[in-house]
């Protein structure tokens, strides 16, 4: 079935391989962008996970673990888009910061790491899923891990948030149903929908669903988790949009995937969702592919719910990100140190 990426040898080796250090660069930036959605706080989210210690937790994993910081994304209104388009909420900020993000996102990658965005809110998915793509010539699969499909355009949003909205602006098989969208001309509709995966979906649209079903999509939502269990269903996931096993995966994880109850603090929260062992397993398996080029953790936000909610939606992503870099519910087996055995007490032969 699925086919991650490992040396050859004995099973053993491959366990061995699966369950040891293994060279990791990260990169890490944040958005602290809030405009695709009308709640405040969620601009607070990176420094919310950032404080609660991530860096030092990710650097805990093992040795060879090495991060860059490369702080918050700031960007400014470009002035030329003095158009605004219909149905879609604060178009210029939107369209202005993806494009700084999706600079960033691909000059964070061409230095050789994983880049871990940090939102804010899903609007951002258009700017990291367009650097990653720009950076990797393409060969990029999307694992889009969120309650919702985020898949409406502005004719379909009866919202007009647009964090409802990135995977319909990068999905290529939707361009025809945009306007022109002035001042996105960087933004390419970069990826063919055959190439993204939804995992977690519990709440989704009228249209959303009708393109679903029209274009086929992969989409997984609870009811199959719950039919096949999570593990089948990433393994499946990926298998689909990555059938080869040569592609570099963008997981996307909005943190109202989990379970309410696991992350209270988020603009859109809908109950019944996945576990956080369920969330940790998805990161896990991505992260034995070896192939994970960029994470988007967003949609946390510290000014909702009380201060325990934000403590445990906080710590919820922090779960979800270290199992994405390698940490593991198993342990970990220091890749070059031989076992001293002599030096254990019990087995010294008297
Ligand atoms: N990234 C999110 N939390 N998106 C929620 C979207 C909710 C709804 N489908 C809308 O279009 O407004
Ligand atoms: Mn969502
Ligand atoms: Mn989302």
């Amino acid at each position: 079935m699925f086919k991650p990426l490992r040396p050859h040898g004995s099973y053993r080796a491959l366990r061995r391989w699966l369950h040891s250090e293994r060279e990791t660069k990260i990169g890490i930036l944040g958005v602290p962008f809030d405009k695709g959605q009308p709640k405040v706080g969620v601009a607070n989210g990176p420094d919310a996970i950032r404080n609660a210690g991530l860096v030092d937790q990710l650097a805990s994993i093992h040795k060879k673990i090495n991060i860059k910081d490369y702080g918050n994304v700031s960007y400014e209104i470009n002035e030329e888009i003095e158009k605004h388009v219909p149905n879609m909420r604060d178009y210029v900020h939107i369209a202005s910061c993806n494009y700084e993000l999706s600079k960033n996102v691909e000059r964070i990658i061409n230095d050789g790491r994983i880049c871990l965005t940090l939102g804010g809110d899903h609007s951002l998915g258009i700017g990291t899923v367009d650097g990653h793509i720009k950076a990797k010539q393409e060969n990029v699969c999307v694992l889009w891990v969120d309650a919702h499909a985020d898949l409406n355009t502005n004719k379909t949003s009866s919202s007009g948030n647009v964090h409802g909205m990135p995977m319909a602006l990068l999905a290529s098989e939707l361009s025809d149903y945009w306007p022109y969208l002035p001042g996105m001309d960087w933004q390419r509709p970069v990826i063919s929908i055959r190439n993204v995966a939804y995992i977690g979906l519990r709440s989704v649209d009228a249209y959303e669903r009708l393109i679903i079903d029209r274009l086929g999509i992969t989409a997984f939502g609870m009811e199959e988790v719950e039919n096949y269990g999570i593990s089948t269903v990433v393994n499946m996931a990926l298998e689909r949009i990555d059938p080869e096993a040569r592609r570099s995966i963008h997981v996307s994880f909005d943190v109202d995937s989990l379970d309410s109850l696991e992350a209270p603090s988020t603009g859109t929260a809908v109950r019944g969702g996945l576990t956080l062992r369920e969330g940790v397993h998805i990161m896990e398996s991505v992260y034995k592919t070896g192939r994970l080029g960029a994470m988007d953790l967003v949609e946390v936000n510290p000014s909702i719910g009380t201060e325990g909610d934000v403590k445990r939606t906080v710590e919820a992503a922090i779960h979800v990100i270290m199992a994405a870099f390698g940490h593991s519910r198993k342990g970990l087996i220091p890749r070059d140190a031989a076992l001293p055995l002599q030096t254990f007490p019990h087995q010294t032969s008297d």
